[in-house]
């Protein structure tokens, strides 16, 4: 089994039968690269396969974000992982799905890009009212799409996804819930009271009862794992573009991206 303690991107910490999954990069606004999405993909296993933990906590180090998606230092035209575009960001994505056990997203900041597309695909997402939330891939070049679109559709609506994607804005923590983003928007400094009353719950629940509802849920939209497993594909063809890399590169220097020569 995989020894959490020698991880360096994630910190694991199982409190009152709740494994809490932290993505330790402050730094970076809590950014995945390669190493980041191995460990967080060996945390899930070993929360999956303990018979003490009742339910997952997602979350981010410090009180800026909670992921803000691909590391953009880490991205020159593929990320500097294993996986399709350098990242096994389906790996992740399809655990968070297959884990029988309910994850509960914690914002406790941005939750943005690939960050948001984490926190759409938890079970549950209870956010500090500081966090904020939205999707940037055609600022920089890029786009999650299957979970990141099509799960996020179901959650806020066809129109609404759209809007998200398309024109980039980032709500507020407010903002998502009444858009159905969010279960739960608390006081930041309450948001750990909030999240414990919940992990407290469901560890009183009958597992099995929950596992079944929530591969009941799944089965409603697991047409989508095809959809992000194609555009996953269709997206490491993306990257390797001067359109894409264009994106990276202005985020990296901090200037506008000029995407204008190509329009089709
Ligand atoms: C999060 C922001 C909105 C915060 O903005 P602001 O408050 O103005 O702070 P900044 O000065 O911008 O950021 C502070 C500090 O953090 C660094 N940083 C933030 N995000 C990242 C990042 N993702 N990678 C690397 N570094 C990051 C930033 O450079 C600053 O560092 P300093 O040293 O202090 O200068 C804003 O930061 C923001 O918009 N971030 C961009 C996030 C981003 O581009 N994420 C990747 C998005 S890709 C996507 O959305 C769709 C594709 C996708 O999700 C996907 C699909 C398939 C595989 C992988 C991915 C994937 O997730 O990339």
């Amino acid at each position: 089994m995989f020894d959490p303690t020698k991880f360096t991107d994630v910190i694991y910490e199982v409190r009152d039968r709740a494994a809490w999954i932290i993505i330790n990069r402050p730094k970076v606004y809590n950014a995945f690269r390669g190493q980041t999405l191995e460990e967080l993909i060996q945390a899930f296993q070993i929360a999956a396969n303990d018979r003490q933990v009742a339910s997952i906590v997602l979350t981010g180090a410090g009180d800026k974000a909670f992921c803000t998606g691909g590391d953009q230092s880490a991205h020159e035209g593929q990320y500097d992982g294993r996986g399709v575009v350098g990242l096994p960001i389906d790996e992740l994505q399809g655990l968070i799905r297959d884990v029988p056990k309910p994850v509960i997203a914690r914002v406790n900041g941005f939750a943005i890009g690939g960050g948001n597309v984490l926190a759409t695909l938890c079970d549950l997402t209870i956010a500090a009212d500081t966090a904020q939330f939205g999707q940037v891939g055609p600022k920089v070049g890029s786009v999650d799409a299957g979970w990141g679109t099509a799960l996020l559709a179901r959650h806020v609506g066809d129109k609404k996804a759209r809007e998200i994607w398309f024109i980039n804005d980032r709500y507020t923590a407010e903002q998502a819930r009444e858009m159905g983003l969010v279960n739960k928007v608390v006081p930041a400094t309450e948001l750990d009271a909030a999240v414990k009353d919940w992990t407290d719950k469901l560890a009183q629940r009958s597992p099995t009862a929950i596992a079944l509802a929530k591969r009941s849920f799944n089965a409603d939209t697991d047409n989508i794992r095809g959809i992000s497993n194609l555009a996953l594909h269709a997206v490491k063809l993306f990257y390797d573009t001067a359109e894409s890399k264009e994106g990276v590169a202005a985020f990296n220097e901090k200037r506008t991206p000029d995407f204008h020569k190509f329009t089709s």
